[in-house]
C-alpha cells in the first residue's frame, strides 16, 4: 500500500520529493517524529483541561458577600471545620499570628489611651479607640472625670513598648495594612457598586498579598512569640487593672465588642508553645483582600442524613431539602468594605449559591470607610440588591443573619435599639429585634418576586454547627 494516493491533490502537496537522499529522508522523519510528538501532547493536555472542566462542572460554586466584618471568612471557617476537619487541622497552626496580631493589637489600643492622658488628667474629647481593627466607632458618648495615673502604669507602659514594634513586625509578614484599609479612591464608595460595568477582578492581587503573608508569616513568627511570652505578665497587669477599665470605660473603649479579642486569653496565648484552638481561629480577625477561592472536599461522614422521602428530605426546621449533596465546592470569600465590593462582579457567574451574611448587632455601628452610613442600614440595602439583582435570579440566595450573641449582649449592656431607628413604637427585646430584622429581610425577598425555594435563611448562630453538619449541604440541589 502506497502513503501517499496519485488522485489526491493534497497527497500531492505533502509526498516527499521523488528525488529524496537517504539522509533527507531520515531528517524528515526525525522532524516528523518530533512534531507528533508535540501534537501528542497537545491532544494530552486538551484531554486533562477537558476533564478539569467537567469536574469543575460537578462543583458547588458558592460565594459569599456581606459587607466588611459581616463573618463571611468566620462561616468559611465554619464550612472547613465542619466538612473537611483533616484539611482544617493541617491550617490550624498558621493562624497563631494572626491571633498574636489580635491580640496585640488591643493592648496597643490601651497603650494609646494611656498616652492619651498626661497626670494630671487633661480632658480628651476624642473617641478613636471605641474602634474595632478596622475601625468601626460606637456612638459613645465620653464624660471625664479624672484619672490619677501611677508609677506603676508608667512602668507597664515602658514595659509593654517592644509590642508596637511586634505588632508592626506581625502586620508586614501578614500583609495588614498600617493605615486607613480603604483609602481607594479610584472606586465608588457606593453600597453597590456591581450594577454597572465594571473592570475585572485583580485576582492575581489577591493571591501575590495571599503568599506574601505566607512568607512573612514564617521568618517573623520566632520572634515575635518569644517577645509576646515575655511581656505576658505586664499584658495581664495592665488588661486587669482597676484604673485602666474605667478609662476605657470612660472613653467608650469597648473593646469586647472588637473583632479579634483575646484579652481574656493572655495566659494561654501568650506563651511559648501556643497552638490556637478551633475557637481562636473562629474568633480570629483578618481582613480580606481581594477574592479568594477556597476549594473544599466533604471527609467521609462528617454530614447526617435523616428522614429520606424519595428525592427530598425534611430538614429539623421542617423545611424540604435535597437527600444528596455534592462533595466538592468552591467558596470564593470576598472584601466586604464598600471599596472592594466593584470586585465582586466578575464572581456573579456560575455561582450555585450566594451566602450572604447580615450582622444583626451593628444597628449602633457606622462604616468604617464612610462614617455617614449606619452598618445596619448598608446590610439591608446590599442584601436588597443582591436579590434583586438580575444577574442573580436564577442563584439560590441563603442569608444569615448573624452576630446575634453581641446583639443580645450589646441589648443586654443597655445599648438602645430605638435609638437608632427613631420611627420604632417601644423598645425591642433581643427576640423582637431579630424578628422586625427577618421581616425587614423577607420584605425584600417578596419584592423579588421569586419562588421560596430560591431563598433560604438562618439566624440561630447557637445551632450553626448542627444545622451545617445536618441541613445546610442538602439545601443546594446536588450537581
Ligand atoms: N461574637 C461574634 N463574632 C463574630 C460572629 N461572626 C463573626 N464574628 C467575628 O467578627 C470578626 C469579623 O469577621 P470576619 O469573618 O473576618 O468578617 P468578614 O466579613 O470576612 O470581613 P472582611 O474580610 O473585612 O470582608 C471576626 O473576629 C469574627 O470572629 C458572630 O456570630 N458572633
Ligand atoms: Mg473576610
Amino acid at each position: 500500500m502506497t502513503l501517499f494516493s496519485d488522485a489526491d491533490p493534497l497527497s500531492i502537496a505533502w509526498a516527499p520529493p521523488a528525488n529524496e537522499t537517504p539522509e533527507a529522508k531520515a531528517d524528515r522523519l526525525q522532524r516528523e517524529a518530533a512534531a507528533q510528538r508535540v501534537s501528542d501532547a497537545i491532544d494530552e493536555s486538551l484531554r486533562a483541561e477537558s476533564a478539569a472542566l467537567k469536574k469543575r462542572s460537578k462543583v458547588v460554586k458558592i460565594l459569599l458577600l456581606g459587607q466588611s466584618e459581616s463573618g463571611k471568612s468566620t462561616l468559611l471557617k465554619n464550612l472547613q471545620m465542619t466538612y473537611a476537619p483533616k484539611a482544617w487541622d493541617e491550617q490550624r497552626t498558621s493562624w497563631r499570628a494572626v491571633i498574636q496580631l489580635n491580640l496585640i493589637r488591643s493592648i496597643n489600643i490601651i497603650l494609646d489611651v494611656l498616652c492619651s492622658i498626661s497626670p494630671p488628667h487633661t480632658p480628651n474629647t476624642s473617641s478613636d479607640y471605641s474602634r474595632s481593627d478596622d475601625g468601626h466607632k460606637t456612638n459613645n458618648p465620653s464624660p471625664s472625670p479624672s484619672f490619677r495615673l501611677t508609677d506603676r502604669h508608667t512602668l507597664l507602659r515602658l514595659r509593654l513598648g517592644p509590642l508596637r514594634g511586634v505588632e508592626e513586625d506581625l502586620r508586614r509578614g501578614l500583609g495588614v495594612s498600617f493605615d486607613n484599609d480603604f483609602a481607594d479612591t479610584e472606586h465608588e464608595q457606593w453600597a453597590t457598586p456591581f450594577d454597572g460595568p465594571q473592570p475585572t477582578a485583580d485576582a492575581g492581587a489577591a493571591r501575590v498579598a495571599k503568599e506574601s503573608r505566607k512568607e512573612g508569616k514564617n521568618a517573623c513568627l520566632d520572634d515575635a512569640t518569644g517577645i509576646i511570652a515575655s511581656c505576658a505578665e505586664d499584658m495581664k497587669a495592665l488588661w486587669e487593672d482597676e484604673t485602666v477599665r474605667a478609662l476605657l470605660e470612660d472613653k467608650g473603649v469597648t473593646l469586647w465588642q472588637n473583632a479579634g479579642f483575646f484579652l481574656d486569653d493572655i495566659e494561654r496565648i501568650a506563651v511559648a508553645g501556643y497552638v490556637p484552638t478551633d475557637s481562636d481561629v473562629v474568633r480570629a480577625r483578618l481582613r480580606t483582600i481581594g477574592i479568594q477561592e477556597h476549594s473544599i472536599t466533604f471527609e467521609d461522614d462528617n454530614v447526617t442524613i435523616e428522614h429520606e422521602e424519595g428525592g427530598r428530605r425534611k430538614s429539623k426546621d421542617g423545611t424540604a431539602v435535597w437527600s444528596k449533596y455534592t462533595r466538592d465546592w468552591v467558596i470564593c470569600d470576598v472584601g466586604g468594605c464598600r471599596t472592594s465590593r466593584h470586585a465582586w462582579l466578575p464572581y456573579f457567574t456560575d455561582l450555585t449559591a450566594i451566602l450572604f451574611l447580615a450582622p444583626v448587632s451593628c444597628f449602633d455601628e457606622t462604616l468604617s470607610e464612610d462614617p455617614d452610613v449606619n452598618r445596619l442600614e448598608d446590610s439591608l440595602t446590599l442584601w436588597a440588591a443582591i436579590i434583586q439583582s438580575p444577574l442573580l435570579k436564577k442563584v439560590m440566595m441563603i442569608l444569615f443573619l448573624n452576630k446575634c450573641d453581641l446583639l443580645d449582649r450589646k441589648l443586654r449592656a443597655g445599648v438602645k435599639f430605638r435609638k437608632y431607628r427613631p420611627g420604632d413604637p417601644g423598645e425591642r427585646s433581643f427576640g423582637a429585634v431579630l424578628l422586625l430584622l427577618s421581616h425587614m429581610c423577607y420584605r425584600y425577598e417578596c419584592h423579588s418576586g421569586d419562588s421560596t425555594d430560591r431563598i433560604h435563611s438562618f439566624n440561630n448562630q447557637l445551632r450553626l454547627h448542627d444545622t451545617l453538619r445536618d441541613d445546610f449541604p442538602y439545601l443546594i440541589p446536588p450537581i
